[in-house]
């Protein structure tokens, strides 16, 4: 066991965690957390990447306080948030999804507000250094309605860190934000980790995790398909789709032994093979073998779902014997 003043080695530590949402008269329940078990290291600049619908928000949102959980263990800093739901919440800085304004306070109020909300002391307020951080000094004073909504976002994060917590969630925080206003926040995102403080982001966007992120983990349908540092998960990504338009268009694609088939418009179909194991030579062949005959076609880098399927796809295949 840690000593009580010792740091943890998980900023966020989660095991069989379940939620089901109560149906309605209209729709069934839904089980949008099937059991996830999650470490997420202190220090770490970690991504949670998902598509619409994974559960990403859920797990969000039980972290945060506001959704309750079905089942499982939740710690955050060491606190488990069933018996210390309060001291959970103070180690936590959430930067949520939607731009959430209020209109009646200025930048510096809002933040002062917060740090009461907090119970920060006065003395121990940095309202201004963070406005000065985010680049919203000289809109200290400004009515929030009249910032741009990168200076919402931006504001928004600070109201995250009034606190000083040491574990801060970013919730889809680019979605809508233009790339000026993407480098800076991702500039101060990285030196608040240079300073410690342990990173949780998610996002529909590989591209974006794999960028700033040094571990992914991918939920898909309430479940962790996959949770590794970001290079070895990059490595196991390593596919491409080859689309295929036949001669004679196929209603039903061919069936080729050790690649990923998947109908297309048109007549069409894809082959997602992975760079390491095969070539594009290799696909045609097998393709050719199936006793079609190609007018045209395509490649093309994957894209999320192609990254779940082949994820998925991978596990199935191991150990199946024909496939070399
Ligand atoms: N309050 C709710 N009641 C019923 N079902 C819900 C509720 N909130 C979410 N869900 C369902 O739970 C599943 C997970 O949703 P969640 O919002 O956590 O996904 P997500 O990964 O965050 O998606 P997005 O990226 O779109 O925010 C979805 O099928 C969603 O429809």
């Amino acid at each position: 066991m840690t000593a009580a003043s010792s740091l943890p080695d998980s900023a966020i530590r989660i095991r069989g965690l379940t939620k089901t949402y109560a149906g309605s008269k209209k729709a069934p329940p839904k089980e949008a957390l099937k059991g996830i078990d999650l470490d997420i290291p202190r220090g770490t600049m970690f991504g949670l990447l998902g598509p619409n619908g994974a559960g990403k928000s859920t797990l969000i949102n039980i972290l945060a306080g506001v959704v309750k959980k079905t089942s499982g263990e939740v710690s955050i800093w060491g606190r488990d948030i069933d018996t210390r739901p309060r001291d959970a919440r103070a180690a936590l800085g959430v930067v949520p999804q939607e731009i959430v304004a209020d209109v009646f306070f200025t930048p510096r109020e809002s933040l002062e507000v917060q740090a009461g909300f907090y119970g920060v002391p006065a003395d121990e307020r940095r309202s201004d250094a963070l406005l000065a951080a985010l680049g919203l000094s000289d809109k200290a004073n400004a009515y929030v309605r009249a910032l741009s909504g990168g200076m919402k976002r931006r504001l928004m994060v600070a109201k995250a860190l009034v606190h000083a917590p040491p574990v801060l969630i970013l919730d889809e925080p680019t979605a809508g934000v233009d790339v000026e206003l993407r480098r800076q926040l991702w500039e101060y995102v990285r030196r608040l980790n240079a300073e410690g403080v342990t990173i949780l982001l998610t996002t529909h966007y590989l591209e974006e995790a794999q960028e700033l992120c040094d571990t992914i983990a991918i939920v898909n349908r309430g479940q962790v398909v996959a949770c590794e540092p970001t290079p070895q998960l990059l490595r196991r990504l390593d596919t491409r789709n080859v689309v295929v338009s036949p001669e004679t268009p196929m209603a039903t694609p061919p069936v080729l032994e050790g690649f990923e088939v998947t109908p297309r418009s048109g007549g069409a179909f894809s082959v997602t093979y992975r760079k390491g194991r095969s070539s594009v030579e290799q696909v045609l062949a097998a393709v050719r073998a199936a006793g079609v005959t190609i007018a045209d076609i395509s490649t093309e880098d994957p894209d999320l779902e192609d990254v779940f399927l082949a994820l998925t796809y991978g596990d199935d295949a191991q150990g199946d014997p024909t496939k070399d």
